[in-house]
């Protein structure tokens, strides 16, 4: 090895970090503790199975000295039997503790998917809009089956390794101790670069980890209808397949260095295992030839130097699967440490009965940092951008009376939709409270909030699944009569009609399957199905035909009768219809009042007004 590649090996064995390595074994035994029993039963066969491993050698031997000693047939055979019942044994042994390690292993896969399935759903909003979905899905995939292997595969052969290893020496070193020295002179030429090595491994892993997410990634990506219709509108395939190409073959040049480096290691183990062996026949066939030993114990040491270099090569190996297993560990428990910075109270203030009104004061808000929601293996960037955002509320205050309507309005990037995303607590606002029925968000249980608010957005999400499911999330308990009155009343009637399966017709992700006006009032049913006392919504109907816009208005004046709403208007109807109007420039509330005392006011909104409202076709 030429002085670069050390230090770049040097390197990248520093690059682990130990500390962490060491905080996450007491998290494993978390883990893993829920399987104590199994465990405990599993690690005694472990036991049964090492010591079964050593018992053989030692009783071939005898026969050999039973056979050179002439001791009666009988002898020899009475030993054959009993290793045919140790090996008999064993074969059991063997199947338990594979039935054993599948169910601690899927078990562990279970309570670690589990756990960070459920904490993922935790976090907050910014998490998600950060966050490459291919790379924290293979973190529930590779990452967490990674971590089972250390218990499947590796926790047995640590145990029954040490334990054999143990056993050989003892047994070897009552054997015959010169000769045992001798073989175990050669020792530190393996001990020693199986540590370097083992280092150099896992930093492969990691590598190879990061590059298995990053390559996931685009595939999750590209393969969502949004982002193939994406590349098929701009064309860029070809390029596509290329950055696809270097992602993979990244990964490519990382399994052979990996391969190759587990090789090299194995390869010279192998080797001085070999040599160890030539030594003890070498020395201990003198003895034989001597008469200072038997050949019975010359078969056995030999034998038993199996028992003794094969656990010694898997042990040099296990840490290396230790450390491929304590990395993928230390991904998903990266994962569970994110902090959800949104949190619920512990004592919920309950909501008051009735209808409720909404009120911002002095809102100051900024969206969360990189580093304060997300992990840059995640966003796979090399380190987080650690710049602070800059503040885009500056003392926003704002109300909406029980009942009320207020219209927010205003041009492009002002914060509308950021004062809109406050009122369902996607985000904490930095100082000043926003609060629903005069309790503050943050005083609310998450159920309490969820009930209370209903969203709408110009782009509402269903998932892949039938229009009964993507309806009944807002309304687990809705009869099928609740569901085709809302998609009625949420002008949809038609459609409910023309869906070949009815309502168990499959909309595709983000139903793509539909067009984009009928998606926009499939939300709405699904909101009316929630009957939320606030309705926050956004009425851009920009994309959508006149007529498809006529129908999506007539439902989205219908999910706002008798409720308490929060509407980022684009309709001349609505901004008269409002109770109060709020025009919003630069994070800041510029203009309030009626529509017709802002016209008279002739400033902000009397601009707005002409430009945006009054020039509208369809908007009177
Ligand atoms: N998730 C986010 N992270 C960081 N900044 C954001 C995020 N979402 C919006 N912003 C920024 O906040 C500012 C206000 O955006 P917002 O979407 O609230 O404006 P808007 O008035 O609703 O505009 P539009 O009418 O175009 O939807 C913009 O400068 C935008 O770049």
């Amino acid at each position: 090895m030429d002085a670069w590649s050390l230090m770049q090996s040097a390197a990248r064995a520093d690059s682990l970090p130990r500390s962490v390595l060491k905080g996450t074994l007491p998290r494993i035994w978390r883990f893993a503790h829920r399987h104590h029993r199994m465990l405990a039963v599993f690690l005694t066969l472990a036991t049964a199975s090492a010591v079964i491993g050593v018992a053989t050698p030692v009783l071939a031997g005898r026969v050999i000295s039973a056979i050179t000693s002439a001791a009666p047939a009988s002898t020899v055979v009475m030993i054959a039997l009993v290793i045919a019942g140790l090996a008999v044994v064993d074969a059991g042994i063997t199947l338990a503790e594979r039935w054993l390690s599948s169910r601690i292993g899927e078990g562990l896969i279970y309570d670690l998917r589990l756990a960070v399935f459920s904490h993922v759903q935790r976090m907050p909003l910014a998490f998600f809009t950060r966050t490459r979905t291919g790379s924290l899905v293979s973190r529930l995939n590779n990452d967490v089956i990674g971590a089972q292997r250390a218990f499947t595969s590796t926790l047995s052969g640590l145990v029954t390794n040490s334990i054999q290893l143990v056993l050989a020496v003892v047994v070897m070193v009552a054997l015959a101790w010169q000769v045992t020295l001798l073989a175990l002179v050669l020792l530190p030429i393996f001990i020693l670069p199986a540590r370097r090595m083992g280092r150099r491994i896992a930093a492969l892993q990691r590598e190879s980890a990061d590059l298995n997410a990053s390559m996931t990634g685009q595939m999750t990506e590209r393969f969502s209808a949004g982002g193939a219709t994406l590349v098929k509108l701009f064309g860029r395939p070809q390029a596509e397949a290329d950055e696809f190409g270097h992602r993979a073959d990244r990964v490519r040049a990382v399994g052979v260095r990996t391969a190759m480096v587990n090789r090299v290691f194995l390869t010279c183990l192998t080797l001085v295992s070999a040599l160890a062996q030539a030594l003890v026949y070498g020395l201990g066939g003198w003895l034989a030839v001597t008469g200072t030993l038997d050949a019975g114990t010359v078969v056995a040491l030999a034998l038993l130097l199996t028992r003794l270099y094969s656990p010694l090569t898997s042990l040099a190996n296990a840490r290396v699967d230790v450390m491929s297993a304590l990395v993928s560990f230390e991904r998903v428990f990266e994962v569970l440490d994110l902090e959800p910075t949104l949190t619920e109270p512990e004592t919920p203030t309950p909501l008051p009965a009735g209808p409720l009104g909404v009120r911002l004061h002095d809102v100051r808000f900024t969206y969360p940092s990189a580093s304060q929601v997300s992990l840059a293996s995640l966003e796979e960037v090399a380190r987080l951008d650690d710049r602070v955002e800059h503040e885009i509320l500056h003392g926003v205050g704002l109300s909406v009376a029980p009942g009320g309507m207020l219209a927010l309005v205003g041009p492009s990037g002002a914060g509308k939709s950021t004062i809109a995303s406050l009122l369902p607590r996607l985000y904490d606002v930095d100082s000043g409270g926003v609060e629903i029925g005069g309790v503050d968000v943050r005083e609310l249980s998450f159920a309490d909030l969820r009930g209370a608010v209903g969203v709408v957005t110009q782009d509402g999400h269903l998932f892949h699944d039938t229009v009964r499911a993507n309806l009944a999330y807002a309304a687990p308990d809705a009869t099928d009569a609740q569901l085709r009155e809302a998609m009625v009343r949420a002008r949809l009637g038609e459609l409910l009609d023309e869906l070949p399966a009815g309502l168990d017709t499959v909309v595709g992700e983000r139903g793509h399957r539909l067009s984009g006006g009928e998606r926009q009032r499939l939300t709405i049913a699904r909101l009316l199905l929630a009957s939320p006392r606030v309705v926050v919504l956004d009425e851009a109907t920009a994309h959508l035909d006149s007529e498809s816009e006529y129908a999506v208005q007539e439902a989205l004046t219908e999910a706002l009768v008798g409720r308490t709403a929060v509407v980022i208007a684009h309709r001349l109807s609505t901004v008269r219809a409002a109770d109060t109007i709020a025009v919003v420039e630069h994070g800041r509330v510029v203009e309030q009042g009626t529509h017709d005392e802002l016209l008279s006011r002739n400033g902000r909104y009397a601009d707005l007004y002409h430009t945006q409202f009054a020039s509208r076709p369809s908007a009177a």
